[in-house]
């Protein structure tokens, strides 16, 4: 483990501090290249884009531009440990954007007082980019952070860990849940956190066929009941009357357990209550909410997911947001509505029961094969089919629905 700490150190560190550069679309080396690059040349497009600005996608990188924008206010599972430390993981989120879709993202941290400074700064440079990534800010505040931006901004608004997570756990509690003979409509799921990614999972499952009265979501005071006068009012919907109080009372009986809280919060003893064939997905980073070894000790029935690379039944947005995006920009769309939204569910879920290209084996040297069933829930984030089979879902989904600029998708889109 500490190898792996410092493994994890050097790859930040060597051979250059961080994970991301710029790279030249065009060339620079002669006068000419020069005159056309900066001055003269470049008043021309500053002339044609002070006309119109929709030009800005013809003359200039946006149409292909996210902003990864975080406050650091909950980084991963890790908390608010501030803007600035949030980095690392933004420019993962940039890395993830570039490598699985070819889009340019650039990293932006903000220091803020107000949360109404935190949206002024990002409205104001909003348009720069062709859609904003909000990453790792905490509820309650994300919530109405990202509301106001979607309307306020001319480009996409998407809060990752709320609706990348909701699409990729929804992808993946479907599937789970139908090779565990569940009916969805029928499962009783315990959901432990209720803040961005509870919220937005809860509510996306209710929309993919969730009961709203199966569900126990929970904070860390325990059962969010309809007696608590002490929570907020997006945990309030969600407020169940049941005598419920704990954990312990809540899992007895459950079909699957979500984990968007913190390390190590279900044991053995809670798992051992669940009903037959139950579906744990224990999403919290980097340290899930139970250990799979754990759980597996307990129950040989059981499906197991987390949001680690290390274990099967990798749940995690990175399934989604590369993607998502990808299908939201080549078509122009103006914002990512539920019908994107619940495309990309589907094209997600449906791809984890096709064959596995030997490509996305090569990837992981220690699995000998990969089919549909309780080890392989939902795609690798490796899978290259991930890009054309979301991205067309979702840009399809985006004519479709009357958002996007195309009104068609472009000829041999995705093929
Ligand atoms: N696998 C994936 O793709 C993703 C995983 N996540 C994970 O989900 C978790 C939450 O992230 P996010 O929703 O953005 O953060 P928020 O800060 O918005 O919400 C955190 C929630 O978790 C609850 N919580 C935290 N620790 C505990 C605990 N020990 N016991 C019970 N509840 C707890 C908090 O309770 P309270 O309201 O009482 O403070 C709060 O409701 C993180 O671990 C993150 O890594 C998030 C996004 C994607
Ligand atoms: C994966 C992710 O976005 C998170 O854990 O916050
Ligand atoms: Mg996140």
């Amino acid at each position: 483990m500490a190898d792996f700490r410092q493994q994890a150190l050097d790859y930040h560190e060597f051979p250059v501090p961080g994970k991301t550069a710029v790279c030249l679309t065009k060339p620079a080396e002669t006068s000419m290249d020069l005159a056309l690059a900066y001055s003269p040349g470049v008043a021309e497009p500053v002339r044609e884009i002070a006309k119109d600005p929709d030009t800005a996608y013809r003359y200039t990188g946006k149409g292909n531009t996210v902003a990864v924008i975080s406050n650091g206010t909950a980084i991963l599972g890790l908390g608010n440990l501030g803007p600035l430390a949030s980095k690392p993981v933004m420019e993962g989120k940039a890395l993830l954007f570039k490598h699985f879709a070819n889009i340019d993202a650039t990293d932006i941290e903000i220091k803020h007082d107000t949360t109404e400074q935190f949206i002024n700064t990002v409205e104001a440079i909003a348009d720069t980019f062709g859609g904003i990534n909000l990453e790792d800010i905490k509820a309650p505040e994300c919530f109405e952070i990202e509301k106001t931006l979607i309307e306020r901004c001319n480009v996409p608004v998407f809060h990752d860990d709320q609706h990348g997570t909701a699409i990729v756990t929804t992808a993946g509690m479907i599937n789970a849940l139908e090779i565990q003979g569940k009916k969805i409509e029928d499962a009783i799921i315990v959901c432990m956190g209720a803040g961005a990614a509870a919220i937005a999972c809860m509510t996306m499952l209710i929309k993919c066929g969730i009961q709203r009265k199966h569900i126990y979501m929970l904070d860390r005071k325990g059962v969010i009941h309809s007696e608590r006068t002490d929570i907020n009012e997006y945990k309030a919907l969600f407020a169940n009357q049941t005598t419920k109080r704990t954990l312990r009372d809540a899992i007895a009986g459950a079909d699957a357990f979500l984990g968007l809280s913190g390390p190590d919060v279900l044991s053995g003893d809670d798992v051992a209550l669940m009903a037959d064939k139950p579906v744990i997905f224990a999403c919290s980073n980097p340290d899930p909410e139970i250990k799979p070894e754990v759980a597996h000790d307990v129950r040989q029935d059981l499906i197991m997911g987390t949001g680690r690379s290390d274990y099967p039944n990798q749940v995690n947005n990175v399934l989604c947001f590369p993607f998502i995006f990808r299908g939201a920009l080549d078509v122009r769309a103006s914002k990512i509505n539920d019908e994107m939204k619940i495309a990309a569910v589907h094209a997600i879920a449906d791809l984890a029961k096709q064959s596995v290209p030997a490509a996305v084996l090569a990837a992981y040297p220690d699995v000998d094969a990969l089919s549909f069933g309780p080890d392989y829930v939902i795609p690798k984030p490796v899978d290259p089919r991930l890009l054309s089979h979301v991205a067309k879902a979702v840009a399809q989904a985006a004519i479709d629905s009357g958002v996007s600029v195309l009104k068609s998708l472009p000829e041999g889109y995705m093929v």
